[in-house]
């Protein structure tokens, strides 16, 4: 018998599929009345991706997701789902059959279980009921990590299962495409951990996934590109690691305070032009995960690649001012969305 594709039975990821660009947006916009919600957005998803659409409150994620989806209108540009442009009817259909999403809280029956629910769901999508549904319902409770739950109310949820079972849901009819408007929103840790680790499984096994999210914690850890936007403009598209290796910077930490000062002194004071590749230094607080932070809890940052750091190390010796640590600055992906969105000047 020949079964549909699904999460656990999904061709492996090819590699000459990643170049595919599944959702592409071309100057998308959306006004209500005078107010410009999105503005002249160019967004790329390619095939494989965990897409991350990151902006502070207000900046346009969800309703950039709900035109997306059609669910809203664009007042100009364009959408490009799956290869079907969203404004023929007819192609939107085709694009949706095969995409799934969660933008608000979906309402369930809160009288009827878990696995109910999903019976339910199935039948308002049309699908009939048969061996192959019966098998997809409990394959899809596996997977969300319900099934030994899968008998109990709805109303009995925690809000981490709710949102599982969302995702269950939407996974029904073997989407190519899951687009989920702030997933972790309102869990607690090990709730946020269990969606990322889900939207990872679902990754590996083929299906492209673009969020919204504030968790930017999480995000880096998951998502494989971002978009950054503010007040519905994009600041900012790429690969995450791309994103984090734009600023190079290596961290010096020093024995005592004093030395910290004189060495950050000792940069501010050299002849312009002396190192062409010497960016900025400044002292930054430690973070606490760190495995050591140094007395006094602050450190110098360099702003150089890491190939200077001996040069910089051995001037430093040179002047009796001994490093007791030195390593590549890792930036945060909450970090540099801070540095971005709080630019008077942004790219
Ligand atoms: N139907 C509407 N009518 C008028 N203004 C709207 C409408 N929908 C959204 N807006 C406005 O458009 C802007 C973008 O809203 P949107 O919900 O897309 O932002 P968001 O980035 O998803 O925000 P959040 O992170 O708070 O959910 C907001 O200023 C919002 O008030």
């Amino acid at each position: 018998m020949e079964t549909a594709p699904g999460p656990h039975n999904f061709p492996q990821r090819q590699a000459s599929k990643r170049a595919e660009v599944i959702v592409r947006t071309e100057g998308l916009t959306k006004r209500f009345d005078t107010f410009t919600a999105v503005d002249q957005l160019a967004l790329e998803v390619y095939h494989g991706d965990v897409y991350g659409l990151l902006g502070p409150n207000g900046s346009g994620k969800t309703t950039t997701l709900r035109m997306l989806l059609g669910l809203i209108h664009p007042t100009a540009g364009k959408v490009t789902l799956l290869g079907h442009p969203m404004d023929d009817s007819k192609q939107r259909y085709q694009a949706l059959s095969h995409v799934g999403a969660i933008i608000e809280q979906p309402v369930f029956y809160p009288f009827l279980t878990g696995r109910e629910n999903l019976y339910g769901i199935a039948a308002f999508g049309s699908q009939p009921q048969s061996e192959a549904l019966e098998e997809r319902i409990e394959e899809m409770l596996e997977l969300v990590d319900l099934a030994t739950r899968a008998r109990d109310l709805y109303s009995k949820y925690s809000l981490g299962m709710r949102q599982r079972l969302a995702l269950a849901a939407t996974l029904l009819h073997y989407p190519q495409l899951i687009i989920l408007d702030e997933p972790t929103n309102g869990l607690d840790p090990a709730g946020v951990v269990d969606i990322r680790e889900l939207i990872g499984q679902l990754a590996r096994q083929g299906i492209t996934v673009i969020l919204s999210s504030h968790q930017l914690h999480e995000i880096q850890q998951v998502c494989s590109r971002v978009a950054i936007i503010k007040r519905g403009h994009l600041l900012v598209q790429g690969k995450v690691q791309d994103l984090l290796s734009e600023q190079p910077a290596i961290i010096f930490s020093f024995p005592d305070p004093h030395m910290l000062q004189q060495a950050e002194l000792l940069l501010h004071t050299l002849h312009p032009g002396t190192w062409p590749w010497l960016n900025d230094s400044r002292i930054i607080t430690a973070e606490h995960e760190q495995s050591w932070v140094p007395p006094g809890g602050q450190m110098l940052l360099v702003e150089a690649t890491m190939e200077h750091a001996a040069e910089l190390n051995a001037f430093f010796g040179m002047k009796g001012l001994y490093a007791t640590e030195i390593r590549r600055h890792e930036t945060s992906l909450e970090q540099y969305f801070l540095d971005l969105t709080t630019s008077p000047n942004p790219p």
